[in-house]
């Protein structure tokens, strides 16, 4: 075995050496401020210093029922943990939401894939918030915030998960008894997929179709325990279990779920929205989606996975990059060059910088509008809900379709090595493809989007009042089929860009009209749907500049000159590789010449030349311990190779020197050829 030395790689403290800007300035800046990274750091600590977790084990060689034992072991250490440390910082909602925030990616150190209790805090009780009644919730949100019980949110079936509408599980309200029969008529009826139901929590918020007085009426949030406190076996009525090996989130505990008369009482419908009263009579809610709130708070909050997801993936291949040496550019170069002077290496990795920092922006804002709109929805007011849902909803399918791409082409910036399991890509991936899918598959949300687009032209076209976000609408409309001239500025761009989302809504707005002559509204919209995805695309690329712009207008007041560069050329990469990356949609509503296209080029080579000494800063600057970068190829040191030699060691076949296979089947298959 090769002598191991361990001091920080010689490659990588030169690259260092050269970064000029203050890496402190921008980690306060990326957490909030100094204040804000040094209970980060503290909390990082506490839980990940914690030796009981033996984070030093490599999962990924367990089998799937020892996975989910070690989750579930690790997850017992974790949340006691953090209930005493909530408490030691005040027991407040702030203090909860501190722990949680920092927790994300402290988390994926511990959980790398998927945890067992993810659904208990993130839609449990976050559900029983919002839709609990005054004294619904001092009945549950105690034990929930204690962890008197676990819960999940089994919503999706095996017959449905897109079209909520029907879901066939079946809630009877029984006036006699004042209870609710839940019953799963059908196979598809079957709860199936909820994180954390197989084996793991005792209740669920159930989405069922409430039936009274005969009628139907709609799906209604019920609370019921599915497995008895002492002995956890499934309550009477109640079948349940584990749905079996996944693409990724092997740890989550994915279940299924059946009913078959399991009676409930009439409290444990929440009835802050919906209202049934006892004799048995339904009172609408005001806002009939209000009921879909769990899943907008959970969209919200992925944008921010996002950027925890790509932040680590990119720390990765920025620094192996700065590490590996390999082919040299000029032919008689006596040494070879870092992988990262090769321009095309720079360009799979740098634009990956810019989007955590643009995401970062848009994470951030789309937190503070779901805060003030979900506070006007406490006033009854729900005017702007239908703004919040179209924008995270194309939110979360472009940020999570980019991360999960990004991801696969940052393994590819480190070649055979990223194909390792512990390069950490593998788990990285896995949990971005995952979210593309749940929380509304991403087209069905681009969908979404594309509708609300759709109703805001018709709006713009009849003069009247748009909504902040689609105000770009109404330039497209004035201008009345005009082509935008190009102004190669980085306001001009998004105008581009606008230009280019409003011509294509305009286009498919148009073509379901045409199609309206022959087909219903919805077929022609059916008929539409290629154009209007890319109508939600653009408009989102559209919200993710003008957010960008607007943040770093305002951060750059605010730090020093040195950082400030840092900043302006995040800004100028990301809308530059976005503005290449449509070039199509752009022409078509754009007078943009070859020559434009050209400079651009230029300038794209240009600031990748400058992100070359800034790119390890601002990796480092991301603040990512190396338990969770969790990488060989990542690691602050830099030692790559004697970090994949020593994980190698760790196989299970290099335990023995030889293994029973030979002589089991080996030996006797080559004697046999003698
Ligand atoms: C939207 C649908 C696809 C269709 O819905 P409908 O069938 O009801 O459509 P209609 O045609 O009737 O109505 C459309 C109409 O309604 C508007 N609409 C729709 N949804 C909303 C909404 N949410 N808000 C407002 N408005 C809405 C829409 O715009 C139309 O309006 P108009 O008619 O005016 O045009 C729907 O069926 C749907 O959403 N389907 C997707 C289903 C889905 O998403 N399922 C999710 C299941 S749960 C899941 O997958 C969980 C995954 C695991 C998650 C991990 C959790 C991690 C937690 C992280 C959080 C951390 C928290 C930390 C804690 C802390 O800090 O506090
Ligand atoms: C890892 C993971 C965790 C999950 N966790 C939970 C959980 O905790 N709780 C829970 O309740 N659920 C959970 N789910 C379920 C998840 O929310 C659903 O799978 C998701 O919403 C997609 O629904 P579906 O499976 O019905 O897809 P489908 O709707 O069947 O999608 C299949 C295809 O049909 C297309 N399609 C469907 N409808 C339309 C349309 N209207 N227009 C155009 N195309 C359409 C889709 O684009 C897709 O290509 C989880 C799923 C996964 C993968």
């Amino acid at each position: 075995m090769p002598a191991i030395s361990k001091t920080i790689n010689k490659d990588l403290k030169e690259e260092r050496d050269k970064v000029k800007f203050n890496i402190e300035e921008f980690t306060n800046w990326f957490y909030g401020g100094s204040e804000k990274v040094l209970e980060k750091r503290k909390i990082e600590n506490y839980f990940l210093s914690d030796k009981s977790l033996n984070l030093e084990t490599d999962t990924s060689y367990l089998s799937y029922k020892e996975k989910y034992e070690e989750a579930i072991r690790r997850s017992c250490i974790v949340y006691p943990k953090m209930l005493k440390l909530h408490q030691e910082l005040g027991g407040t909602e702030e203090d909860f939401r501190k722990i949680m925030d920092n927790l994300r990616y402290t988390m994926s150190a511990i959980q790398k894939e998927g945890n067992p209790f993810m659904l208990h805090f993130g839609m449990f009780t976050v559900t029983i918030m919002n839709l609990a009644n005054d004294e619904q919730l001092s009945e549950w949100l105690p034990k929930c915030v204690n962890c008197e019980i676990l819960g999940t949110y089994a919503q999706t079936e095996l017959g449905h998960g897109t079209f909520i509408k029907k879901l066939e599980t079946t809630a009877t309200y029984d006036p006699k008894t004042k209870e609710f029969v839940l019953n799963t008529p059908t196979l598809t009826a079957y709860k199936w997929w909820p994180g954390n139901l197989g084996h793991t929590v005792n209740h669920a918020i159930v989405m069922a179709q409430l039936y009274t007085k005969g009628e139907c009426c709609g799906i209604q949030p019920f609370i019921v325990q599915i497995r008895d406190l002492e002995t956890h076996k499934p309550m009477p009525g109640i079948t349940v279990g584990d749905i079996g090996n996944k693409v990724g989130f092997q740890t989550v505990n994915n279940g299924f779920l059946a009913f078959n008369n399991v009676r409930i009482p009439y409290k444990n419908m929440l009835m802050k929205s919906s209202k049934l009263s006892e004799d048995g009579t339904f009172i609408k809610p005001k806002n009939a989606k209000q009921n879909y709130g769990t899943m907008v708070f959970v969209r919200v909050y992925m944008i921010m996975d996002v950027v925890v997801n790509m932040s680590r993936a990119a720390t990765i291949a920025t620094r192996y990059s700065m590490v590996r040496r390999q082919s040299p550019i000029n032919p008689n170069d006596e040494v070879e060059p870092k992988i990262i002077e090769h321009m095309t290496q720079q360009y799979k990795i740098f634009p990956a910088i810019a989007k955590v920092i643009i995401y970062k922006c848009m994470a951030d804002n789309l937190r503070n509008l779901y805060q003030q709109i979900t506070l006007e929805g406490t006033k009854g007011s729900f005017e702007r809900a239908p703004e919040l849902h179209a924008l995270s909803c194309c939110l979360k399918a472009v940020c999570t379709n980019d991360a999960a791409k990004t991801t696969e082409i940052l393994r590819l910036a480190c070649g055979g090595h990223g194909f390792l399991n512990s390069s950490g890509f593998a788990d990285n991936y896995k949990n971005a493809t995952a979210a593309q899918t749940y929380e509304g598959e991403n087209t069905v949300m681009l969908l979404q989007t594309a509708r609300f687009l759709i109703k805001s032209f018709t709006k713009a076209k009849n003069g009247e009042k748009l909504t902040e976000g689609v105000f770009y609408l109404n330039d497209f409309v004035k201008r009345n089929g005009k082509r935008e001239p190009f102004d190669d500025s980085i306001r001009g761009i998004l105008r581009a860009i606008q230009a280019a989302a409003a011509g294509k809504i305009s286009s498919a707005w148009k073509h379901i009209e045409e199609k309206k002559k022959f087909l219903t509204v919805e077929e022609a919209t059916n008929q539409t749907g290629i154009e209007l995805i890319r109508c939600a695309e653009l408009h989102c690329y559209v919200c993710l500049l003008q957010t960008g712009i607007e943040e770093i207008e305002q951060i750059i007041k605010n730090v020093s000159p040195a950082l400030r560069e840092v900043f302006k050329n995040v800004l100028e990469l990301y809308a530059i590789d976005n503005v290449l990356n449509m070039i199509g949609d752009i022409l078509q509503h754009v007078d943009m010449t070859n020559a434009d296209i050209d400079k651009l080029q230029k300038r794209l080579e240009a600031v990748l030349t400058f992100f070359r000494s800034s790119a390890i800063g601002i990796v480092d600057g991301f603040d990512l311990s190396d338990a969770v970068v969790s990488s060989t190829l990542g690691t602050y040191d830099g030692n790559v190779y004697e970090n994949i030699f020593e994980a190698a060691m760790k196989s299970p076949l290099n335990q023995e020197d030889v293994n029973k296979s030979f002589h089991l089947y080996l030996k006797p298959f080559l004697k046999s050829n003698l």
